[in-house]
C-alpha cells in the first residue's frame, strides 16, 4: 500500500541566507501493507514528523520517493481522500471558527457528496467516534481535549481512508482519555480495515496498536520488529532506547 524509498530530506540550518544544512532523513526506506498498522517511534528530534508530513504529500522529499499504491504522494491524484492524517494538536487542527458539523461537512463536500447525503453521514460519523448529534452545533472552544480529538478522528475517517498517519495523537490527552481514544482507534482500524502508521513516544500504545515498530534513530531505520518481538530487538540502540522510554 505504502512505499517508502530511500528518502532524504535536509533543511537549512540557521538564518534564510545560511548554506549550512541539517540532514533529518536519510535514506529512509519501508513499507507498509493494506491494513497493517506500523508505529514509528524515536527519540525527540530523530525526524518522526517530518517524515509523517513525507507521507502525507505536505513536503516532498529532496531524494527518494513515496509511493501510494504505485503512485507518488506529491500529486494529489495519489493520495486524495485516501491517506489522512490526525496531529497532536487538537485545538489547532480544528478552525476555531467552525463549528463540529462545518468541520466534518468540509471533507464530506470535498468527496463529491451532495448536502443531504453527507448530512446524514454526519451523525453516523460522529457515533462512530462515540460522540451524538448534540456535537454539531458545537465550537471546538466547547469541547474537552478527548471530545476534540475524536472530531479529529471523524473528520480523518469522513472521506473512508486507506491509511491515517496518526502523528502523536494521543500524546496531549490525559491518561484514561488515552486509553479510551486508543481503543476508539482499534474499532476504527477493524471496522473500516485501514492502515495506520502510529508515530509515537509511547511505546506501550504503539505495543497496543501496532503490529510492527520501526525505530528510528537521526534520520535512519535503526530497526524494525513486530510488536510480539519488541521484546528481542538486535540493536544496541534499540535495546536502549525501549529500556528508556519503558520506564
Ligand atoms: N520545517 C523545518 N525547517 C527546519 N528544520 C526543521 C523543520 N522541521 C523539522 N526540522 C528539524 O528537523 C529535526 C527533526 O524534527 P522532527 O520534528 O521531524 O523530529 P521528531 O522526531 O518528530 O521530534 P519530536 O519527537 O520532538 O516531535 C529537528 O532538528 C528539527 O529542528
Amino acid at each position: 500500500m505504502l512505499k517508502v524509498d530511500g528518502v532524504e530530506k535536509a533543511y537549512r540550518k540557521g538564518g534564510f541566507f545560511s548554506k549550512e544544512k541539517e540532514q533529518v532523513l536519510a535514506g529512509i526506506s519501508f513499507e507498509c501493507g493494506h491494513g497493517e498498522c506500523l508505529g514509528i517511534i524515536g527519540e525527540s528530534g530523530s525526524g518522526k514528523s517530518t517524515l509523517g508530513r513525507l507521507l502525507l504529500g505536505i513536503e516532498q522529499p529532496d531524494r527518494g520517493s513515496v509511493l501510494f499504491e504505485g503512485e507518488s504522494v506529491t500529486k494529489r491524484r495519489g493520495r486524495n481522500g485516501r491517506i489522512s492524517a490526525v496531529f497532536q494538536d487538537y485545538t489547532s487542527s480544528i478552525n476555531p471558527f467552525y463549528t463540529v458539523e462545518a468541520a466534518l461537512m468540509e471533507p464530506l463536500r470535498m468527496m463529491g457528496m451532495g448536502k443531504k447525503e453527507a448530512d446524514s453521514k454526519l451523525d453516523f460519523l460522529l457515533a462512530q467516534v462515540g460522540l451524538d448529534s448534540t456535537y454539531r452545533s458545537k465550537h471546538p472552544h466547547e469541547l474537552s481535549g478527548g471530545q476534540a480529538q475524536r472530531v479529529c478522528i471523524a473528520r480523518a475517517i469522513a472521506t473512508e481512508p486507506k491509511c491515517i498517519v496518526l502523528d502523536e495523537a494521543i500524546s496531549s490527552l490525559d491518561g484514561s482519555v488515552q486509553m479510551q481514544v486508543l481503543e476508539l482507534l482499534k474499532d476504527l482500524r477493524n471496522t473500516y480495515r485501514m492502515g495506520y502508521i502510529f508515530i509515537t513516544h509511547d511505546l506501550q500504545a504503539a505495543a497496543y496498536l501496532c503490529d510492527r515498530v520501526m525505530i528510528v534513530r537521526s534520520g535512519r531505520v535503526e530497526e524494525t520488529v513486530s510488536v510480539e518481538q519488541l521484546g528481542n530487538v538486535q540493536s544496541a540502540y534499540a535495546k536502549k532506547l525501549l529500556q528508556t522510554v519503558m520506564l
